[in-house]
């Protein structure tokens, strides 16, 4: 069994560890570094992993590790891994949005091998979607072994081109929160029209989750299933001519097209850091 250290036991790290259990890792296979003891508690108690303070204490067996800290805190941790990293000379995997793999290389070492990779937090009930990125110290058993560990949460794609991550996290690492803004929308314009919170919660909820079995189970075209909803004259029309009106798709390409720029910042950011 992979011995797996996550650095950073946030939200994401949370749901990547909930969805390799549900798989069947064991759980002693997995350690976490987080700073925060009620954080170490609650993944503890939730998870029955070995939590610790230190970063190099969680990572000190580890043939993996994931890199689950805000993209600000990168550049930060590498110097209590240094010894660790030369010596055992692990699998990196980072799940940070924009963090480029040059910068990643630059900050542990060059010699590395490291796979970027952007997850959502789906991943939890085993629903994500992850696109990966791997450099060139990469081999094909640590792409396995990434892809392992990745297929545990959903989906996998592998990106040849890097600069698509960005886009990858725009459509998929972002994107649960656009769909949950879109149900909280739904069940806010129903209750204004007089439906229970609850109901109205209820059947927005189950009908994203109806619609999204469709969309992964059929292999039908979106556009398909859009026209079997859509009865000429009929309600649904008048509803996606509104959104047609209001330029959805345009909406939806700028918000896609503000979350890419914002990865390609935030790696800019951390290059203009001292
Ligand atoms: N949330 C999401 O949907 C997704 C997030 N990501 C990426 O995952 C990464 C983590 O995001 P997320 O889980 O949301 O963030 P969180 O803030 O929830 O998790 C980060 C964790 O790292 C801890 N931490 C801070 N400093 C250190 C340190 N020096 N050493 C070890 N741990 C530290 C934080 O502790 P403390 O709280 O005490 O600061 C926190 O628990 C980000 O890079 C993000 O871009 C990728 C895909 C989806
Ligand atoms: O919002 C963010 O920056 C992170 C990355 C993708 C999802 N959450």
């Amino acid at each position: 069994m992979t011995r797996l250290a996550f650095i950073g036991g946030g939200n994401m790290a949370r749901s990547l560890i909930g969805g390799l259990l549900k798989t069947g890792v064991a759980p002693a296979t997995i350690s976490v570094a987080e700073p925060r003891a009620e954080g170490r508690q609650e993944l503890g108690r939730d998870f029955g992993i070995a939590c610790y303070a230190e970063n190099r204490l969680a990572a000190a067996e580890a043939e993996v590790i994931v890199l689950a800290v805000k993209p600000q805190v990168m550049p930060s941790i590498h110097g209590e891994l240094q010894d660790l990293l030369q010596r055992q000379r692990p699998l990196l995997i980072s799940i940070a949005a924009g963090v480029r793999l040059d910068q990643l290389e630059r900050w542990f070492g060059t010699g590395l091998p490291i796979v970027r990779c952007m997850p959502n937090t789906p991943a939890l009930i085993g629903a994500g979607a992850t696109g990966l990125c791997a450099n060139g110290r990469v081999s094909p058993a640590q792409k396995a072994q990434a892809q392992h560990i990745l297929d545990a949460a959903g989906l996998t794609r592998w990106i040849d081109d890097e600069t698509l991550m960005d886009t990858v996290t725009a459509i998929s690492g972002s994107a649960p929160a656009y769909f949950f803004a879109l149900v909280e929308a739904l069940e806010e314009a129903a209750v204004t029209q007089g439906l229970p919170r609850e109901t109205a919660r209820a059947l927005a909820a189950q009908t994203c989750f109806g619609a999204g079995r469709m969309l992964t189970e059929s292999g039908e075209d979106p556009a398909v299933l859009r026209q079997r909803v859509t009865s000429p004259h009929g309600t649904t029309q008048a509803a996606l001519e509104s959104f047609s009106a209001d330029g959805l798709s345009r909406i939806v390409a700028r918000a896609v097209a503000a979350a890419t720029r914002r990865g390609v910042e935030l790696a800019a950011e951390l290059d203009a850091q001292p």
